[in-house]
């Protein structure tokens, strides 16, 4: 937990888990009693993950984060529809997005594969940085802000771990080359804030780093308002757009006024929501127990006397 007087180990009491409250999440402020987490201020914004078919509450991964940095790489062609998909987690999220393209130093021609997203992603702020030159860092910094909260979310291997080590400006993260390095795949990383020059925050959790998507509607809607909106004309209110009579969203196809490539990035998004839901609701409880394991032993080690802090 970071703290005005630096880091400390707390653990949450155990009232934080009452009434189906699924407790302290990263990201949270939180008030301290001695080592004691006594209460989590509201949240400004929540990255949730809710379960289809069950009653529990929503799963919250991070909490209290402004904005979210969609990070995909240069390399290789842009993937727009997978952009799409994590801009829609992120909207749904209550924070803003911003499109963070790495490995601007492997790419021939940034100006235009930046423009090919822009085009893509409208009203959302795109940005090449390289973490190899430097390129991009500061503006991204400055673009965060004293005070404001960033996460980062996108696949393995687009260069998350190098942005925050560039970001931090020393190694918050372990990249793919330090782990591959014979140390092991699960050495590292107990820490998931952290603190950057000119006062931003930055989250990094696993939790976010899978959370390619959740069930969440409202979230793909934002992302897909045009073909939410022809869907919301269909004739039959649960209308699948497989053909029934009076679809709007096949009518649109038809006449062209709907690209087929973004109804099954549409489509395909809500599958996957789905799907990835499921998965990741078992190991988001198996994480859980690690984490309060970790907790308990961390107290145990090393008792010191907090104040308040996240
Ligand atoms: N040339 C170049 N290579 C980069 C850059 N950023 C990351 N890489 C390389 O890309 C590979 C993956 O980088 P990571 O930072 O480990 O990627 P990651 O997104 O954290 O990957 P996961 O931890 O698997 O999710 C490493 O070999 C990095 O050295 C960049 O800006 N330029
Ligand atoms: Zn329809």
């Amino acid at each position: 937990m970071l703290t005005d007087q630096g880091d400390r180990r707390v653990v949450p009491a155990a009232s934080l888990y009452a009434s189906g409250d699924t407790g302290p999440a990263v990201g949270d402020w939180v008030v301290l009693r001695g080592e004691l987490a006594v209460e989590i201020l509201p949240r400004t914004t929540a990255f949730v993950r809710t379960v289809a078919g069950r009653t529990s509450a929503p799963q919250v991964v991070a909490a209290n984060i402004d904005v979210v940095l969609v990070v995909d790489a240069m390399t290789g062609n842009a993937r727009l529809r997978r952009i799409e998909r994590y801009l829609a987690v992120a909207w749904s999220s209550g924070a803003t997005p911003v499109v963070v393209l790495t490995k601007a130093d492997l790419c021939d021609d940034v100006a235009t594969a930046v423009a090919a997203v822009r085009e893509d992603a409208v009203g959302v702020e795109v940005l090449p940085v390289s973490s190899v030159t430097g390129e991009g860092v500061a503006e991204l910094r400055a673009l965060l802000g004293p005070g404001r909260t960033a996460a980062m979310v996108g696949p393995s291997g687009v260069g998350k771990s190098s942005l925050a080590n560039a970001l931090a400006g020393r190694t918050v993260a372990a990249t793919r080359d330090i782990r591959e390095d014979g140390r092991g795949r699960h050495t590292t990383t107990v820490r998931e804030l952290h603190g950057l020059p000119g006062g931003a925050f930055l989250i990094d959790t696993p939790g976010m780093r899978e959370l390619a998507l959740h069930d969440d509607a409202g979230g793909v809607d934002t992302a897909y308002a045009d073909v939410a909106e022809l869907a919301a004309d269909c004739r039959f209110r649960d209308c699948a757009h497989r053909g029934e009579p009076g679809c709007a969203v096949a009518a649109a196809i038809d006449d062209g006024r709907l690209d087929p490539a973004r109804f099954s990035g549409w489509r395909k998004l809500q599958a996957e929501a789905h799907r990835q839901a499921l998965r990741l609701d078992a190991r988001a409880r198996a994480e859980e127990r690690a984490r309060l394991r970790s907790f308990h032993r961390a107290l145990k080690d090393q008792p010191n006397r907090p104040r308040a802090g996240r």
